[in-house]
């Protein structure tokens, strides 16, 4: 896109279609006059009296404790500098934006006319009150310092100016880690940092708390070199001035390890670049404009590590990957400050999230194939969705470890279950399998696992520690995608063609046959079909090797489910298998089955796989309340479907009259409580939440889950396999990594629970 059509785009988004990026919404109701007598006079004034008898209530009773003031005066922003309060509102209401939708913080945008360093604290001062904290932003060095320096001295609650300690913590995270991986010595690299204002300064501080020399260091601002021979230094900048034969910048790259850029757009030359020393460490932080361009650099430098503060590039090395999580930390244990122990929790978090495997909807976002921790990824990306649960508790913990939190958190479990909730990370119902299969970790079978996508699914399992992970496929490529998506972990691997497994294939093979000698199968024959992967991990269950089993992401269903019957038992009493999807929808949890094995089902077939997926039902916490669909309502038409549902119903009423359940319905009325009591009073699910739907042929069921996947975006968790004596589940043909991280953690809990059941 050109340059101009780039501009014309900004400014089109920020006009239209209302101006502005931020609004205010109540949190309360207020569509009666009831309603605006509790929001407004007289109710508002009981909140009022409490708080005047006790300050703290506020706390209980306004929106303060989520409330952020992100406030400036205009005179740094980004690298514009000194542009003015009204100038600076676009990026301060962005700034709202962002606290809002990584951390879920309210902010209301504040721009100050007042350059004068009392007027300004005086000011803060006297709106603190409306605030949980304070977030200063683009205010120019010095005063920055002491601005920020009164605020947090004189208000009890969290004040951070953000531009210094939140680029001090992100680029401190970022330089950690690029130290490592170009196996250098923080103590012992050479420094430059370009800027000496309110940014730099504070990142310098931090990086020396991490180890760098202060000897090593030398720092630029606009008139050049901060040397101990200038004149006329402020106390921030003489604290890094230098006796070093340097001069100029240009001096000071040469045989440079780290440039650190916190100054102004194109300043850094090629040449520079090519003076310093080898893999150098590039951080081109200056806003919009880096020091040097990013395309320009790494055309340059093939060994250089490169971050600039821009999103449009890899390593982002900006303070939007910590201010809203930093803050969110800090409201929630009510910090009276963010101090030095909390900074540096945040650094260390951050850094270490890095070296994880990264969510596939992260890779997603970016239009990556697959990001890992190295050259090109040292720093979380901002919509990694773990960012929200990974480091607030680090920084709560932190100011309850320094004795700074009014409000300490005690139970951590739920606190992040909180923190998922508010970023709409995951629904409950995940986040509770999950939870449950890391409660006792059991061996689970990728029998694809030399397909990029089921390998990633398999590391991720394996690192959130949700199972422990078996891989089955061509070693040599598990071996090689390992190396290239980085999952280091030591987990055995089994290529079931090769010699290395005859021994097991040949007892594999002899149990096979043992089971199918009277169905048309010979010991050589089964023996040969162990080379197939679907045979060799569901026999690998079977002989209790492994406890789950998840196959059929490059197969189509039902060349996988043949195989799957002929190996695994059916459960006792089962007669025939069926499946459900779980289907995360916005009204809530829905059970659809039998959504893929029997495709005209007979009252028989229905009544079992209602009661299989009722048991499913069970495993999630849940009490099933079933509807029994069709096209008509309790008997408004004699088909044979509407029939054979009403023959199963009857049958459930009369032998499992606990279970609640009933039918023939519609789906409007099963999922409309409303509706449902008006019509059909009489209705075993009157009064209920439906959360089982169960179709009366595959068509239907197949179509709906599908429909709601594409139309609704719901979620799917499934088809989950009902009636096998094993936890094997076939996943659909090419299913996204989440689904398989998902399918592999419910498949982990289903052998928990069979477990139980023993
Ligand atoms: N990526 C990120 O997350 C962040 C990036 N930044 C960027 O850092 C920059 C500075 O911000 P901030 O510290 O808040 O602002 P300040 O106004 O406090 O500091 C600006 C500094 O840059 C120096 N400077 C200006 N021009 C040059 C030059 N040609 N050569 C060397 N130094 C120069 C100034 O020198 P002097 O002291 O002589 O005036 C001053 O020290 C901005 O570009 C901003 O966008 C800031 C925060 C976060
Ligand atoms: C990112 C930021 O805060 C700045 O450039 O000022
Ligand atoms: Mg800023």
């Amino acid at each position: 896109m050109s340059d101009s059509r780039k501009r014309h785009e900004a400014l089109l988004y920020h006009a239209k279609p209302k101006p502005g990026k931020i609004e205010v919404v109540p949190t309360k109701k207020y569509a009666t006059q009831h309603d605006l007598a509790l929001a407004y006079s007289p109710g508002v004034a009981e909140p009022c009296l409490e708080i005047a008898k006790d300050r703290e209530n506020v706390y209980k009773y306004t929106s303060k404790g989520n409330l952020v003031a992100v406030i400036t005066n205009g005179t740094a922003v980004l690298g514009l500098g000194d542009i003015g309060p009204e100038a600076s509102k676009p990026v301060m209401e962005g700034k709202g934006l962002l606290f809002k939708i990584f951390a879920d913080i309210d902010v209301f945008d504040i721009e100050v006319d007042a350059t004068d360093v009392d007027k300004f604290v005086e000011i803060v001062k006297a709106i603190a009150p409306t605030f949980g904290g304070i977030n200063l932003e683009d205010i120019k060095a010095p005063e920055a310092f002491e601005i920020e320096r009164r605020l947090i001295e004189e208000l009890n609650i969290p004040v951070m100016h953000d531009d210094q300690h939140g680029t001090a913590i992100i680029s401190g995270a970022a330089l950690k880690n690029a130290i490592e991986i170009t196996e250098k010595d923080i103590s012992k690299v050479k420094i430059v940092v370009n800027g000496a204002g309110a940014a730099a300064i504070s990142c310098t501080r931090l990086y020396l708390k991490l180890g760098a020399t202060l000897q090593n260091i030398v720092m630029c601002d606009s008139k050049g070199v901060i040397r101990k021979d200038r004149d006329n230094l402020t106390s921030q900048k003489a604290e890094f001035a230098t006796d070093q034969d340097v001069h100029s910048l240009e001096d000071a790259m040469q045989n440079a390890d780290v440039f650190i850029g916190l100054s102004t757009g194109n300043i850094v030359t090629p040449e520079m670049l090519l003076t310093m020393n080898n893999d150098p460490i590039v951080f081109a932080m200056a806003n919009p404009t880096p020091e040097i361009d990013y395309d320009l650099a790494i055309k340059t430098r093939k060994d250089i590590i490169m971050a600039t503060g821009r999103s449009d590039h890899p390593n982002q090395v900006n303070n939007v990957l910590g201010f809203p999580f930093i803050f969110r930390g800090a409201l929630d244990v009510r910090a009276t400050k963010i101090n030095e122990e909390m900074k540096m929790a945040a650094v260390h978090a951050l850094a270490d999230l890095a070296k994880r495997s990264v969510p596939e909807k992260v890779n997603i976002v970016y239009d990556e194939v697959s990001l890992s921790f190295g050259r090109e990824y040292i720093i979380p990306k901002p919509f990694d969705p773990r960012l929200i649960y990974e480091i607030p508790p680090a920084i709560a913990k932190a100011a309850m470890d320094s004795g700074v939190a009014l409000e300490p958190i005690t139970d951590w479990e739920k606190y992040r279950e909180e923190l998922m909730e508010r970023s709409g990370s995951g629904s409950k119902e995940i986040r509770m399998i999950h939870n449950r299969a890391k409660s006792n970790l059991k061996r689970i079978v990728f029998a694809e696992a030399d397909h990029l996508d089921v390998l990633k699914a398999a590391q991720r399992v394996h690192e959130e520690r949700l199972g422990k992970v078996i891989l089955l496929g061509r070693k040599e490529l598990i071996l090689e995608l390992k190396e290239e998506i980085g999952f280091t972990a030591d987990v055995p691997i089994f290529d079931p063609k090769t010699d290395e497994e005859e021994e097991r294939r040949k007892r594999f093979g002899e149990a096979y046959w043992k089971n199918r000698q009277r169905k048309g199968r010979t010991l050589s024959e089964a023996t040969k079909l162990m080379r197939e992967r679907t045979y060799f991990g569901a026999m690998m269950v079977n002989e209790n090797e492994a406890d789950a089993f998840i196959t059929g992401y490059s197969r189509p269903y039902p060349s996988v489910v043949k195989p799957i019957l002929e190996l695994i038992d059916k459960e006792k009493g089962v007669s025939k298998i069926a499946a459900c999807n779980l289907m995360l929808t916005k009204q809530g949890p829905l059970f659809l089955a039998d959504t893929t094995i029997n495709i005209n089902p007979t009252a028989k077939d229905l009544i079992n796989t209602t009661l299989m997926t009722s048991g499913l039902v069970k495993m999630f916490g849940m009490k099933p309340n079933v509807a029994m669909l069709s096209f008509s309502n309790f008997g408004s038409s004699n088909t044979e479907t509407s029939k054979k549902i009403r023959e199963s119903v009857a049958f459930m009423h009369k032998h499992y009259p606990n279970l609640v359940v009933d039918g023939e319905l519609q789906a409007d009325f099963a999922l409309n409580a409303e509706l449902l009591a008006k019509e059909f009073p009489f209705s075993k699910l009157n009064g209920k939440k439906v959360n089982v739907l169960i179709f009366p042929n595959l068509e239907s069921a197949n179509i709906t889950y599908k429909l709601l996947k594409q139309v609704q975006g719901a979620e799917s968790i499934g088809p989950m396999i009902l009636g096998l004596s094993k936890a094997v589940h076939i996943l659909q043909l090419g299913s996204s990594v989440d689904e398989m991280v998902n399918m592999a953690a419910l498949a982990c809990v289903d052998a928990q629970q069979r477990e139980k059941n023993k």
